[in-house]
């Protein structure tokens, strides 16, 4: 069995793992912690969890974390920079889901997260955990960095186009809807019902520190220089990522499908849906899949991607549970195969 640890177990993508590994047949949960709830049953606080896990939130213990064989970051960034370090040492590897080890470019991170970088040389030897990528990378791993939610539903959604130099890369547009809980179980204010149902606005335009990061892992791909205007929206919805992508492209001949297609045909967490469709974010809720549609209005050079997934999950948790699976050698799908919960 192998041991896990969580800390940060009570925020969104916190109980989200608790709900994944809970069915995990490989794994047993050795701590799971929280300093604001520290004694407390995980079931009294997460009654949907009531029957699956017999374990209490404890303070995060370095002891403790050390003796496990993986632990997950689940928690606001700059936390990992401080704990990660003595972990590894001790032999751990660590899955954060925070951006502390995203961005490579210490003054680039610095910039977008306005902190200082507690630890730019795990930054360097820190995997991005995007298997559609680099799964051989992330099973040899010791440190993955799993991507944020948009930069996942982003990527998939263009990474075909870019391997194969189809489009223009530096007028990409990705206009990207969220859920409430991207903002975390502590959100302020403008994730409240009262605030955020049956309205939608955008924030961050231009601005979003998610831009560095997609535009970071793109240009590993492209050889032209990679520009992006990214623009997130806040949606009245629990869970949900929806990126609509719009490319332009500099070929004529193209079959943008069957590319699509051979693309992901071994990707056991994404489906290209038939030309022309429109995934919607709840084909996808609570599911570790990526649901894509392609669009080519007028049969014109403008490239429409709409790409779904759920944040909780392949924008986060599933993708961190898929990222375990290839570190452990297990099969990429255990735990995390479940299909989307409609309506
Ligand atoms: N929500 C989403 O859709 C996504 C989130 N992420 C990233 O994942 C991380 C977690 O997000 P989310 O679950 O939404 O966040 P939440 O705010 O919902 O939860 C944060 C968790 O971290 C713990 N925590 C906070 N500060 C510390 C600290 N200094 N030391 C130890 N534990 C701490 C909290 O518990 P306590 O304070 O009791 O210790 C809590 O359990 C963030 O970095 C976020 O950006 C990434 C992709 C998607
Ligand atoms: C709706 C909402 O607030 N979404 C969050 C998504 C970011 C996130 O979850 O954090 P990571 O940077 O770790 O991916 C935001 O825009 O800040």
């Amino acid at each position: 069995m192998i041991k896990v640890g969580i800390v940060g177990a009570t925020g969104y993508t916190g109980v989200e793992l608790l709900r994944l590994l809970a069915m995990h047949p490989e794994v047993e949960l050795k701590t799971v912690t929280s300093r604001g709830e520290a004694g407390k049953p995980v079931s009294e606080l997460f009654p949907s969890l009531r029957g699956h896990l017999d374990i209490c939130f404890s303070v995060p213990d370095a002891k403790t974390l050390a003796a496990c064989d993986v632990v997950f970051f689940a928690t606001p960034h700059g936390v990992a920079h401080g704990l990660a370090r003595p972990l590894m040492d001790a032999g751990v590897k660590i899955i954060d889901l925070s951006a502390d080890f995203r961005i490579k470019d210490i003054a680039l991170w610095e910039k977008w997260y306005g902190q200082t970088h507690g630890a730019p040389e795990l930054a360097e030897q820190a995997v991005y955990g995007l298997p559609e990528t680099n799964r051989e990378q992330i099973a040899a791993a010791q440190l993955v960095a799993c991507p944020g939610c948009y930069p996942t539903a982003v990527q998939l959604g263009l990474l075909p186009l870019l391997e194969h130099e189809l489009v223009d890369a530096s007028s990409l547009i990705a206009d990207c809807k969220s859920g409430v809980s991207g903002g975390g179980r502590g959100a302020k204010v403008g994730s409240l019902m009262c605030e955020s149902a049956d309205s939608m606005k955008a924030y961050a335009v231009g601005a979003h520190r998610h831009s560095p990061e997609i535009v970071q892992q793109l240009s590993l791909t492209s050889i032209q220089p990679v520009k992006l205007t990214f623009v997130p929206h806040l949606s009245p919805m629990i869970r949900g990522i929806h990126a609509t992508l719009y490319a332009r492209l500099n070929v004529e001949d193209v079959d943008i499908q069957s590319l699509y297609e051979q693309r992901y045909i071994n990707e056991p967490f994404v489906d290209v849906m038939p030309f022309g469709s429109t995934p919607e974010t709840r084909s996808v809720r609570g599911s570790n899949y990526c649901r894509i549609g392609i669009h080519r209005p007028e049969g014109g050079d403008l490239l429409v991607i709409c790409s779904v997934i759920d944040n909780l999950t392949k924008g986060s948790s599933g993708q961190a549970i898929q990222i375990m699976n290839l570190m452990f050698g297990l099969p990429e799908q255990t735990a995390i195969n479940q299909p989307a919960l409609l309506p």
